[in-house]
């Protein structure tokens, strides 16, 4: 019989990583906690704006939208990309717009969805930009986060995950626009780098 893509089978990156730090099951069993959390803290709050950081919160974007929509709670979903790590694997600290906010934000009650809070440099420069632009209130809900590597204490609501300082992959997150679609988080094998 045939097997449906990715059903059962491993990916083909499974052989480049070293550890996993959070399994999907781990993923998915959050996520619907934080979703729950958020929903009652927002049940009195109407027209609730998710705003996504393309490209690596994608997939808890999409995530997380729907666990919210299965509490009831209808969201608004815009995008912006930014980049502050290119190929590199520590921020530049220097962040750029890659893609900007379709709309007017002002008056409105924004949560910014982030796969991960490293060094909090892109965060921190967002929060400044959404605020330049009104928003009525801004909250961020991150999946992932590394206590020991931040550089900038910025207000992170929700977050998911406290992990260890070491570079992660997966489920959005990439080492030089791979391993994104890992359906979770893990550590690269050294010999991933050496051959990089
Ligand atoms: O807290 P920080 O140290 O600023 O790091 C976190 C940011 O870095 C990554 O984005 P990246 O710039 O790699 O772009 P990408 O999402 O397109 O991979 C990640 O998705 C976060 O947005
Ligand atoms: O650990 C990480 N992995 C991938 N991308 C990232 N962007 C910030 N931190 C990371
Ligand atoms: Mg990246």
């Amino acid at each position: 019989m045939r097997q449906a893509v990715g059903m059962d089978q491993g990916s083909s990156y499974d052989a480049d990583i070293d550890r996993v730090i959070v399994s999907e099951e781990q993923i998915r069993d959050k996520t619907v906690e934080l979703a729950k959390q958020v929903a009652e803290d927002y049940r009195r709050v109407d027209g609730v704006l998710l705003v996504g950081v393309l490209k690596g919160a994608v997939m808890f974007m999409a995530d997380f939208a729907r666990a919210m929509g299965r509490n009831g709670r209808s969201v608004e979903m815009e995008f912006m990309a930014v980049s502050s790590y290119g190929q590199r694997s520590t921020s530049s600290g220097v962040v750029r717009i890659l893609k900007d906010l379709d709309r007017d934000i002002a008056g409105r009650h924004v949560i910014v969805v982030e796969d991960i809070v490293d060094s909090g440099l892109t965060l921190s420069w967002l929060l400044k930009y959404l605020a330049s632009r009104s928003a009525a209130s801004v909250e961020v809900v991150a999946l992932l986060r590394k206590p020991d590597a931040i550089k900038v204490n910025i207000p992170v609501k929700y977050v998911g995950f406290d992990i260890p300082n070491e570079f992660v992959v997966g489920y959005g997150l990439d080492f030089a626009e791979r391993y994104r679609e890992l359906p979770y988080v893990g550590v690269l094998k050294p010999s991933v780098y050496a051959r990089a």
